[in-house]
């Protein structure tokens, strides 16, 4: 048999990116980066520019359609592969990423009567305008003893399903009557390849609370949210839910010719970025926490019991690996966090300076801050710019720094925000491990541990532990590329269980990062008082965060 090949594609939150990968050794081959031509759209909607409100952020479908017509081409183009030799695709998607379609699969969005609602249109994960609803459903589930709420580490985000198709619902329930399906982002794209619509169970359990043993919560919690809701499951969330590793169906003659793969080639069902990087760095059992670290970072580890941990976004059953409990969880802002940064507070001199010397803003006040050691800055900061995923599960917190002065310098700030976000991910790894599930090694991909060395050293002294790194560029993609792998199966030259593909394929740094203990014992201290502001202003006992958010809104209405 000639060597066979996959295509994983990755769908993150500014763009989608392809890699042809090596199915014998998991080599990347190729990859394609398609930037989203519409972006990440926080402000008003496209043509019409109609004005969002806050904490809307929303995504146009046929950006997703770009990069198959654009990436998947190109991959093959620069790899020089056959398109009979590439056996298998898979997809990667940010989530819950919720698109809404008519009868015909069509996105409302792309419809003249819809497009000028901002409801008609995908609402990205980190959209967080659905909060007034989570608080709801979370005080009703609450109340009524539900047995799902643990398993979500007791609250339900207002960045899932319920919570977002409960908001469209109360806010344009004319879009909520004339839509068909709400759907995962990742299910929509899979349909557009194979033709037939399914469900996959990873994003059904962590973010639509569906349960592999018990379904969907009952109609009678529906009911309790909202009459209007009881039909819910049956009706708008319908449809086949198929587990990861299946194979969804085969790709369409019509997408064959956008895509210049051969009709046929079998199609994985769709899966979660964070989710599909975990055997990417070959870890398939349990212990071994996995970072996918990048706009967000997303938190996985795998366990044999379902055990409740606070904060922690979800557990599902086979929801990362069969046969294991899949944990999740995570912080809604880090590289976004730098990015705004640099975007919104770095003062003129730093930006000529960085082009002067023809290197990024990011990499210029990376070089400054490596000269300070912990806690030389005298600073420390929360890292809540877009809210807290985990433990707190609360999108209305914000960010704060302590310990300004006059002579604080940019370069001590970008190094706090870097440092808030490992205390960050302390505060989960210290959750997990400490109610029983272990954390014994771990692992960091996604883009920032490729862009950025003294985050990463943070991080390992921060947490005290060394990280191994991925060695790969699109760790998440290749992921998807063996689930496309496995959808072909051996028979084919694939896999037929992802585990066997991540035995072959999955690949990890030789040099890691180790924790230096003279900089592990300062970020003791400061781990302690950045814990002392987290309880402070996240537990209740001052909350002038939420204050400050109810007056900025009264104050622009
Ligand atoms: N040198 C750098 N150091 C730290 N963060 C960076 C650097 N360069 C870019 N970033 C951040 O990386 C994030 C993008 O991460 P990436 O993994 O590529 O994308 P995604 O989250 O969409 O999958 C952006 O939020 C950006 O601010
Ligand atoms: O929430 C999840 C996965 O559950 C992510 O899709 C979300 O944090 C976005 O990830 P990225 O930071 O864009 O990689």
């Amino acid at each position: 048999m000639s060597a066979k090949y996959a295509i994983g594609v990755d769908y993150g939150t500014q763009s989608g990116r392809a890699v042809l990968v090596d199915l014998s050794n998991g080599h990347e081959i190729a990859d394609h980066v398609t930037p989203y031509p519409h972006g990440v759209i926080d402000e008003q909607l496209p043509v019409s520019g109609i004005k969002l409100g806050h904490d809307w952020a929303l995504q146009h479908p046929d950006d997703y359609l770009e990069v198959l017509r654009r990436s998947v081409p190109a991959v093959l183009a620069a790899s020089g592969v056959a398109a009979e030799d590439v056996i298998g695709l898979g997809i990667d998607f940010t989530a819950c990423t919720m698109l809404l379609v008519d009868a015909s699969g069509t996105p409302l969005c792309f419809k003249d009567e819809w497009r000028d609602n901002p409801h008609g249109w995908v609402k990205l994960w980190k959209h967080h305008a659905a909060q007034d609803e989570a608080d709801r459903l979370n005080a009703i589930a609450a109340e009524r003893g539900e047995k799902f709420l643990p398993r979500y580490g007791g609250k339900i985000s207002s960045e899932w399903m319920i919570a977002k198709v409960w908001q469209i619902l109360n806010e344009a329930p004319e879009v909520y009557e004339a839509t068909d399906l709400f759907t995962e982002a990742t299910d929509w794209v899979i349909s557009q390849l194979t033709g037939a619509f399914v469900r996959n169970s990873c994003t059904a359990g962590y973010k639509s609370i569906w349960h592999k043993q018990e379904g969907y919560p009952s109609r009678d919690f529906f009911k309790a949210l909202d009459p209007r809701l009881e039909d819910l499951t049956s009706t708008k969330l319908r449809g086949d839910i198929k587990p990861l590793g299946t194979k969804a169906g085969e790709l369409t003659a019509e997408m064959a010719t956008l895509t210049g793969l051969v009709a046929g080639t079998a199609i994985a069902v769709g899966n979660v970025d964070a989710h599909a990087a975990v055997p990417a760095v070959g870890v398939v059992d349990e212990g071994k926490l996995v970072m996918a670290m990048g706009t967000s970072i997303c938190h996985m580890l795998l366990g044999k019991e379902e055990v409740e941990v606070e904060g922690m976004c979800g557990v599902v059953e086979d929801g990362i690996i069969e046969g294991y409990m899949g944990y999740e969880a995570g912080q809604s802002a880090v590289g976004d966090i730098f990015e705004w940064f640099v975007e919104e507070a770095v003062p003129a001199y730093v930006k000529e300076a960085a082009e002067k010397e023809g290197v990024g803003v990011h990499q210029w006040l990376t070089e400054r801050a490596a000269q300070y050691k912990p806690g030389e800055t005298g600073l420390v900061a929360l890292d809540w710019w877009n809210g807290n995923r985990s433990v707190l599960v609360d999108t209305n917190l914000t960010g704060v720094v302590v310990g300004y002065t006059l002579l604080t310098k940019p370069e001590e700030m970008y190094r706090t925000l870097l440092e808030a976000t490992a205390f960050g991910t302390r505060t989960i790894i210290d959750a997990f491990h400490n109610n029983g599930v272990p954390v014994h090694e771990v692992y960091a991909c996604g883009g920032l541990p490729q862009k950025n060395a003294l985050l990463m050293q943070i991080y390992a002294d921060v947490t005290n532990r060394e990280i191994k790194v991925a060695d790969s560029k699109q760790t998440p993609a290749v992921g998807a590329a063996m689930f496309g792998a496995v959808a072909a199966g051996a028979a084919k030259g694939g896999y037929d269980s992802v585990v066997d593909a991540a035995k072959a394929m999955a690949r990890v740094r030789e040099e890691t990062f180790k924790p230096i203990p003279e900089n592990v014992a300062v970020y003791e201290r400061l781990y302690a008082e950045y814990r002392t502001l987290h309880d402070y202003f996240g537990r209740g006992a001052n909350d002038v965060m939420k204050r400050l958010k109810a007056l900025k809104e009264e104050a622009s209405k």
